[in-house]
């Protein structure tokens, strides 16, 4: 391959958001294959409040998630499970431990590259969708790419579209998130935390609002990104019909860890593969999510 050639097909992966593309411009290694280690909690340690009114949220917990894997976290209300994923994901300083994130301690590095690292590696999605209510759907995603990545109005929109196409999203690209259903605000939320191919996402309840056809259909599509696109995904939920679909388990109670998810599920990637679409969903195109989305390569 000569120079020219091969410069031209790293600009179009670093323009069509691959991976590679972009690891490439940020000079860092190659992804880790599936199933490695790809963040590690140590005596992790959380409380709130002093006094009588103390509460410890999480006591001295050590776990690790895995590349290209779904885990869920699950327990009792008031377990810690949401404190533990603001922790995990560079939201919420410890009081005490540490959270190593593709071999760097999180909580050591300054806040600007802390910030930093978490606009490059990692994307979140909640209950309540924290969609902007200005925005378009379309508009939605692009803002994560021109604010977090710097691309150009062009290429945003170019792979803002290709990702909402893959969501089955394109004749709702124009509308306000008032103007859409719960269902489809949660799947621009799922665009928006795919869109720019991140290493991490982190989910809090993220079917909760859903009805159970609508809440298969966001679980696939993170099950895909992690499978596909090699993500660690962790969940935090309370609903066990979630289980076929994740790899690993982890159970909080009480601030503490009573599995660490080391035992995989059984071979979820199966339970996966075959769980069925809803009904609704069968008629049109069965969703296959690719990444990076399949673009021209003329722009
Ligand atoms: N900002 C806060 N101020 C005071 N206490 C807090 C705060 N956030 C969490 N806590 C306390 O920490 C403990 C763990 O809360 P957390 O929200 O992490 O649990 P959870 O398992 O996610 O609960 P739920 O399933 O109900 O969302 C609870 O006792 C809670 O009251």
């Amino acid at each position: 391959m000569s120079w020219s050639t091969w410069w031209k097909w790293k600009w179009w992966q670093r323009s069509a958001g691959s991976v590679e593309g972009a690891r490439w411009s940020l000079g860092e290694p190659p992804p880790l294959p599936r199933g490695a280690i790809c963040l590690t909690a140590r005596h992790l340690t959380r409380t709130f409040g002093n006094g009588q009114t103390r509460a410890v949220a999480l006591d001295r917990v050590s776990l690790d998630l895995r590349q290209g894997e779904v885990h869920l976290l699950m327990g009792p209300s008031g377990s810690g499970k949401s404190t533990l994923l603001a922790v995990l994901s560079g939201l919420l300083r410890p009081d005490r431990g540490q959270v190593f994130a593709l071999g760097r301690d999180i909580w050591r590095l300054p806040e600007e590259e802390l910030e930093r690292f978490r606009l490059r590696h990692c994307s979140y999605i909640f209950q309540g969708y924290n969609l902007f209510p200005a925005l378009t759907a379309r508009e939605q995603l692009e803002i994560v790419l021109k604010w977090g990545e710097g691309c150009s109005p062009r290429e945003a929109r170019k792979r803002a579209e290709a990702v909402l196409g893959q969501l089955g999203l394109t004749h709702r690209a124009h509308l306000r998130p008032a103007e859409l259903s719960g269902g489809e605000k949660q799947r621009v939320a799922i665009g928006r935390a795919l869109v720019k191919n991140p290493t991490f996402i982190f989910a809090d309840e993220p079917t909760a609002a859903l009805d159970w056809d609508n809440g298969q259909l966001a679980m696939q599509l993170l099950c895909q990104c992690a499978r596909q696109r090699g993500a660690m995904v962790l969940v935090v939920t309370h609903d066990p019909r979630l289980i076929p679909f994740a790899d690993r388990v982890l159970e909080l109670a009480d601030g503490r860890l009573r599995n660490d998810g080391t035992a995989p599920t059984r071979s979820s990637s199966s339970v996966y593969e075959h769980t069925p679409l809803p009904l609704h969903y069968k008629k049109g195109p069965r969703l296959h999510l690719q990444f990076p989305p399949k673009l021209p390569l003329s722009s």
